[in-house]
């Protein structure tokens, strides 16, 4: 299925049109469509290997595609500065050797869009000790320090790739919580991927769903919710039967 229509998008940050990407001649994603409009959260989801950060990096401005058209606020994304983006990889991307502090300076130096204020609340409010080197730090706390550069920043779209995997239960409830906290709705567009799809359903607007490279379901959640009586499992399960069926 190469585009899926959801009903008129008043301001789009993001708009996909007609993207290819491949890479050594494997097509990673085929000729997907979509438009992101401003200030709701989006999750998109899918079996390993289906294009889900390769989406990503395109909209972040990492990746060009090889076909098509990758638009952040009306403007090529890979002419755009990372002002506009705050990008969460699903790697690590500390100095080990930096103290919590010592980040968050970092940060603050590089980024004239970082609120400090903000992040220390964060830091705060997950505990975690300013003094700490991140090389000490525990692997929840690794992705919470993560969570915490991401949010701070005050630009317009925040993307995340896997910012829950590997991480115990407790920890990933505190995290999703400290998103619904945290991020400036109405002002911030979020976009995140993730395998745990029923933990992160209560936060999403809206599902898209990646299969094969293929953008296979785009729907928002309380459609799915109200019109199909499904949870967002059972949406993919049946938009992944559609797509073998034709
Ligand atoms: N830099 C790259 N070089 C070569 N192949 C790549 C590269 N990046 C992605 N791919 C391939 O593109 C396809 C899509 O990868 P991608 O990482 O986007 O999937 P994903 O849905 O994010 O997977 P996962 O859920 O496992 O993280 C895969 O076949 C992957 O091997």
């Amino acid at each position: 299925m190469a585009e899926i229509a959801i009903a008129a998008d008043a301001e789009p940050i993001v708009v996909f049109n007609r993207v290819e990407k491949s890479f050594s001649g494997k097509i990673a994603l085929k000729e997907i469509s979509f438009t992101i409009p401003k200030g709701i959260i989006v999750g998109i989801v899918g079996t390993n290997g289906s294009g889900k950060s390769t989406i990503l990096k395109l909209m972040a401005g990492l990746q060009r595609p090889g076909k098509g058209k990758v638009l952040l606020n009306g403007r090529q994304a890979e002419r755009l500065s990372s002002r506009q983006v705050a990008f969460l990889p699903e790697q690590d991307m500390f100095y080990s050797s930096f103290t919590v502090e010592k980040t968050l300076n970092f940060y603050n130096e590089m980024f004239t869009d970082f609120d400090r204020k903000k992040a220390m609340e964060m830091i705060q409010s997950f505990e975690l000790q300013m003094g700490q080197k991140v090389a000490h730090l525990s692997k929840g706390n690794r992705a919470r320090l993560k969570i915490v550069l991401a949010l701070a920043r005050q630009v317009p779209l925040i993307i995340m790739d896997e910012p829950l995997s590997g991480l115990d239960p407790l920890v990933r409830e505190s995290i999703i919580r400290s998103l619904i906290a945290t991020v400036d709705m109405g002002e911030q567009t979020l976009v995140i991927t993730t395998h745990e799809v029923e933990e992160v359903e209560p936060l999403l607007d809206r599902a898209m769903l990646i299969k094969d490279g293929e953008l296979c379901g785009y729907e928002e959640v309380e459609r799915i919710h109200s019109e199909q009586g499904i949870g967002l499992v059972g949406w993919m399960k049946k938009n992944i039967e559609k797509m073998k069926r034709n």
